[in-house]
């Protein structure tokens, strides 16, 4: 039988057409704040002190829920990670966004349960109720890579996932994404491995001026229903066992 294939998913501006955090700051009227705040606190601590803020406001996490409910996704990229979990592909986000906010926008359409892993900036409901967002890294021991901001190296996140497939599946990865912090782990991937950076976007401009020393096989797209037919496309070669590792 042919390797079982990994597919991750960046989240921001490509699971999703938007960045969620942008999302709950405009649309729970953060933004003043958020732009006072934005120069003193890194990423995480920001997003950490806006959702203290939307309480200190009353409202509760169900607002942020009802909020995060009204993000849209592409009826074309829900169809995608509905087949390839169908097809038994292992899907995965790896995201600088935070597991609350994702795991309430993937459980309201239906698709939390095609991913078997989301790994992302911590998020939980505290005893108060009230949400809490933390860094993935610990900023006091910093991961050392320059490519990534201090709270996540997506590219340590890779490395830890293709450590953890079995060596029948390495060079089975597609991976997904359109931002700078997409480029670190793509350079992890090699020959036989696929990468699908949404064109225009920094992970394609990043690669278009350096071509070469990108390993994985690159496809570009442009909207949901490029990404899903391109997705299929290669889950299913992939699949066929003609290709020879
Ligand atoms: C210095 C600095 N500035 C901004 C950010 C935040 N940030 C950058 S891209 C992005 C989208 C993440 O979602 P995804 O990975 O799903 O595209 C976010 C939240 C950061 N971590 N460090
Ligand atoms: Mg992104």
């Amino acid at each position: 039988m042919a390797g079982k294939k990994t597919v991750i998913f960046d989240f921001d501006r490509t699971l999703i057409d938007d960045d969620s955090d942008s999302w709950v700051i405009s649309n729970m009227g953060l933004t003043p704040f958020y732009d006072q705040l934005r120069p003193t606190l890194p990423w995480t601590s920001l997003m950490d002190r806006m959702v203290e803020e939307v309480h200190s406001q009353g409202s509760t996490v169900e607002d942020i829920v009802d909020c995060l409910e009204t993000v849209p996704l592409h009826p074309r990229i829900i169809a995608a990670i509905k087949s390839a979990h169908a097809l038994g592909c292992d899907l995965k986000v790896v995201s600088d966004a935070n597991t609350f906010y994702i795991e309430t926008v993937l459980k309201h359409h239906g698709l939390y349960d095609c991913f078997s892993e989301i790994i992302s900036n911590p998020a939980f409901v505290n005893e108060e109720g009230k949400l809490r967002i933390f860094p993935y890294h610990d900023l006091a021991s910093p991961h050392g890579c320059d490519l990534c901001p201090p709270n996540m190296c997506k590219g340590i996140v890779m490395k830890r996932i293709q450590e953890s497939v079995s060596e029948h599946d390495k060079n089975r990865f597609i991976y997904l994404g359109d931002g700078r912090g997409d480029y670190c782990p793509i350079l992890k991937l090699g020959k036989g491995d696929h990468v699908m950076p949404r064109k225009n976007y920094p992970l394609w401009q990043i690669i278009a001026h350096n071509p070469t020393v990108v390993e994985a096989e690159v496809h570009e797209w442009s909207n949901g229903e490029e990404l899903e037919q391109i997705l299929l496309q290669l889950i299913d070669t992939t699949s066929s066992g003609k290709r020879q590792n």
